[in-house]
């Protein structure tokens, strides 16, 4: 048995969770578990951001929209249950509000709204409404604690939405502002479509309510079309015109919704608009768990000493399954291959030290990295370090033939973890009982011409060895179990 390689303490052998050789099915592939180890203690991490007095990133609030926005979205159809179920889910993950569609949408929407605030959630309760005192009125009547306000700024939404000008937007927003806060609970008034509106409209109205009283002011990028740094000259503007707090919320048309976020909060931005898998108008806002992965780069103190962040992907399973969506592959933290690696040069470096190709601990998130070890672009300390999580000691020159092996078989077709395991074991015991038992799981008469023409390629070269041995007899190796 050989031990794990000098320092290794990060690899296939040292399962902190207590999983030993956890060959897992993985969501259509399969690869070694690696368990849940943590990257070694850094000195000093160089992705912290820079000191700076306007930047909030370490001390940002949440407010999670997937019970409004994300009841915009198109697939979605929440009933009570499933509500209150994502309510608490929420809440549970410590995001700091939760707001709920307008109770002005439809009496059902109210009811649900009274009674996602009977649940005594810690998590502050929030609802979306127009500029207007009817909306007001209703939902003051809910039992929220509080109200976040809005209307379109911009000359598209001016002209064909609302066809009200700023005079009478600053009006009524004095108006309902003022019987929010008469009710004694929290009013915020959002600007939307703000990229799009004329900045000095925009500066006026937000100083305005500021003066007024507001608790926040709200930045909204309804169309998607704002960049980083736009979105940092904006807010950084602002934070010099207000004193409230600052919201912002951001559509991802043009991919930038976490960027933006995260420039936000860099420009003095105080709360970010999010939804689970970023559900909401057309593709979408900040994803809670993406906007997660971002901020844990930032300041993982400060992430983890808040949100849930091993019940993300309970939540995410949930919504997903709500709405009738897959979590995409690539999804941020929860994607199936978001911990994956599997080029040989990355899987050696990870077995080492996973910081090597990890920004994210997928342990902070209850999650597992995997190195996919079966298929061609495979090196042989991966299959070293497979060798030995299947109790099997190899030499590192007989894992270098061991590799050869089982590339001669990734190049003719797509191989599982039980091909590998079939190789590894078979060459292990041949190497010990010289039966000489075939290294090669059954091949169809398709692969076999494959792996025929490839012999004749690799005449000559070393990996031709291999190839001769691999083929010599094509009995099922699997039932060679060692
Ligand atoms: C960018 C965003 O996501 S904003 C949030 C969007 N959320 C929603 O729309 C909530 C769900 N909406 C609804 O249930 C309905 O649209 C309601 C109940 C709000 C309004 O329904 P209706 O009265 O039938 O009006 P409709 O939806 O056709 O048009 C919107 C109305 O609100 C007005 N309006 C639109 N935005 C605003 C605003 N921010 N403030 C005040 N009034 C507004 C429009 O002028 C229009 O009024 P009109 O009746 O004089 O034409
Ligand atoms: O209320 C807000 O700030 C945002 C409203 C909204 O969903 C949007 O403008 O896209
Ligand atoms: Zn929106």
């Amino acid at each position: 048995m050989c031990p794990p390689a000098e320092g290794n303490n990060n690899g296939v052998n040292g399962h902190a969770n207590g999983s030993a050789n956890g060959v897992m099915s993985h969501e259509g592939f399969t690869a070694i578990e690696t368990g849940q180890n943590p990257h070694p203690q850094r000195q000093r991490n160089p992705y912290q951001p820079v000191g700076d007095f306007l930047s909030n990133v370490s001390r940002f609030k949440i407010i999670e929209s997937t019970l409004r926005e994300g009841e915009q979205f198109a697939n979605a159809f929440f009933d009570r249950e499933k509500k209150i179920e994502i309510a608490k889910a929420l809440d549970e993950f410590g995001v700091d509000y939760i707001e709920l569609t307008s109770p002005a949408a439809s009496e059902q929407s109210r009811l649900d709204c009274e009674a996602i605030c009977k649940l005594g959630l810690k998590s502050k309760i929030l609802t979306h409404i127009r500029c207007h005192m009817d909306d007001a009125r209703i939902a003051v009547e809910t039992g929220v604690d509080g109200v976040d306000v809005v209307i379109g700024t911009s000359s598209y939404l001016r002209e064909h939405s609302h066809g009200k000008d700023m005079t009478y937007i600053t009006n009524t927003a004095i108006e309902v502002i003022n019987f929010v806060k008469s009710k004694g609970i929290e009013i915020r008034f959002s600007s939307e479509d703000s990229f799009r509106s004329d900045l000095v409209d925009l500066l006026s109205i937000y100083s305005t309510v500021d003066k007024i009283g507001v608790n926040r002011v709200g930045i909204a990028d309804t169309v998607g079309c704002a960049s980083p740094r736009q979105v940092y000259d904006l807010v950084r503007t602002l934070r010099g015109v207000v004193s409230c707090d600052i919201e912002c919320h951001f559509h991802n048309d043009t991919g930038c919704a976490i960027a933006n976020a995260y420039c936000a909060l860099e420009a003095g931005a105080t709360h970010i608009d999010t939804s689970v898998i970023g559900i909401g108008e057309r593709n979408g806002i900040t994803p809670l768990g993406g906007l997660m992965a971002r901020m844990i780069a930032a300041d993982r103190d400060y992430v983890k000493s808040k949100y849930r962040l091993e019940k993300l992907k309970d939540i995410e399973d949930l919504v997903a399954a709500a709405v009738e969506v897959n979590i995409p592959f690539n999804n941020y933290i929860t994607g199936f291959c978001a911990f994956t690696h599997k080029a040989g040069i990355h899987a050696k470096a990870i077995l080492n030290n996973p910081s090597t190709y990890e920004i994210i601990n997928p342990a902070d998130f209850g999650m597992s990295r995997y190195v996919h070890f079966a298929s061609r672009l495979t090196g042989w300390n991966a299959i070293k370090s497979r060798a030995t999580q299947l109790n099997i000691n190899l030499t590192d020159e007989q894992c270098k033939q061991c590799t050869a092996k089982i590339k001669a078989l990734a190049d003719v077709r797509p191989i599982a973890v039980d091909d590998a395991d079939s190789i590894i074991r078979t060459f292990y015991r041949n190497l010990h009982h010289a039966e000489n038992k075939p290294l090669l799981p059954d091949l169809t008469p398709e692969e076999k011409a494959k792996v025929a023409e490839k012999e004749k390629e690799l005449n000559g070269q070393p990996e031709k060895r291999a190839l001769d041995e691999a083929v010599a007899d094509q009995a099922p190796a699997k039932k060679a179990k060692a």
